[in-house]
């Protein structure tokens, strides 16, 4: 088993500005978040999100970070949120198991000491993306099922993007320090998200695109402030860091689906600051 924890730093939009692209990849790419029996995490100094894939085999995976967080236990200032985008697999809270079926999930509230992942089948893994924030209060645990999520239909034909935001971590459901979470997914002939785009300085914002159409479809993902964009090229199961100044959305070669989750400020999902198709370059 591996665990892994990388740091991204937080930038200017000036940066940006210079970066070729390995360098634009190198610091908003995560190009592998699942491998299989391994823990992928990233540290992002936006909002101090850390997200990242765990991928249980055979053996159950548990999340030891308290050295690197200057802490006795993960979650000792911290909430998660996790989604599981493969098969059949479980979660121990405190000792406590609960099954998770694909596309449910967990809201695991700040001082819960033990968080353990397994799989029903080591040959059809569980893909537990996974998602945490700091926080400063205990808020009650939430089993997250795909059909008690917020379905928000979006979009339509003529525009290719017809598809469903299922709010899973929102406020109106439940109360978090400051995640919020969700699973967006296109219908068939539809590839453009979240097109007007927007922004949000509030907050920072993550997405893992996965669950592509074919395995060669690919998803364009654009970043960068509204009138000086930069595109990204994304394989099925990468993630990009989204900082709160930078526009996110992206276009694909075929349907795909993608979790987003969000922390900073505030928690209005509403509160996005629309970009007129005007200002963008
Ligand atoms: O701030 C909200 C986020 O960017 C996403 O929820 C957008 C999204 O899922 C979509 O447009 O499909
Ligand atoms: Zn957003």
């Amino acid at each position: 088993m591996t665990f892994k924890m990388v740091t991204r730093y937080a930038h200017s939009p000036k940066d940006i500005q210079h970066y070729d692209t390995d360098q634009l990849r190198q610091e908003f790419l995560m190009d592998k978040i699942f491998s299989a029996g391994d823990i992928l995490l990233t540290y992002t100094y936006n909002d101090r999100m850390i997200f990242g894939g765990v991928v249980p085999t055979t053996e159950p995976l548990e999340i030891k970070l308290d050295k690197q967080l200057g802490v006795d236990f993960f979650l000792q200032r911290r909430e998660l949120g996790f989604i599981n985008i493969g098969g059949a697999g479980s979660v121990s809270i405190d000792g406590k198991e609960d099954h998770i079926e694909p596309h449910d999930g967990y809201y695991i509230g700040m001082g819960v000491k033990h968080v353990v992942f397994s799989s029903d089948d080591a040959s059809k893994p569980a893909k537990f993306y996974v998602v945490s924030t700091p926080a400063h209060k205990t808020y009650p645990n939430h089993k997250l099922a795909y059909k008690d999520s917020i379905a928000m239909p979006m979009g339509d034909q003529e525009h290719m993007n017809k598809r469903t935001i299922h709010k899973y971590i929102d406020a109106s459901l439940f109360p978090t320090c400051q995640l919020q979470m969700g699973y967006t997914v296109l219908e068939p002939g539809n590839s453009w998200n979240t097109m007007p785009c927007h922004t949000h300085a509030r907050r920072m914002e993550t997405y893992l695109y996965t669950e592509f159409g074919d395995k060669d479809a690919r998803v364009f993902h654009f970043m960068g402030k509204p009138d000086e964009s930069r595109h990204i090229v994304l394989e099925p199961d990468q993630a990009v860091v989204n900082p709160s100044w930078s526009i996110h959305c992206g276009v694909g070669t075929s349907n795909y689906s993608f979790i987003w989750a969000m922390c900073g400020e505030n928690q209005t999902y509403d509160d996005m600051d629309m970009v007129d198709m005007h200002d963008l370059r």
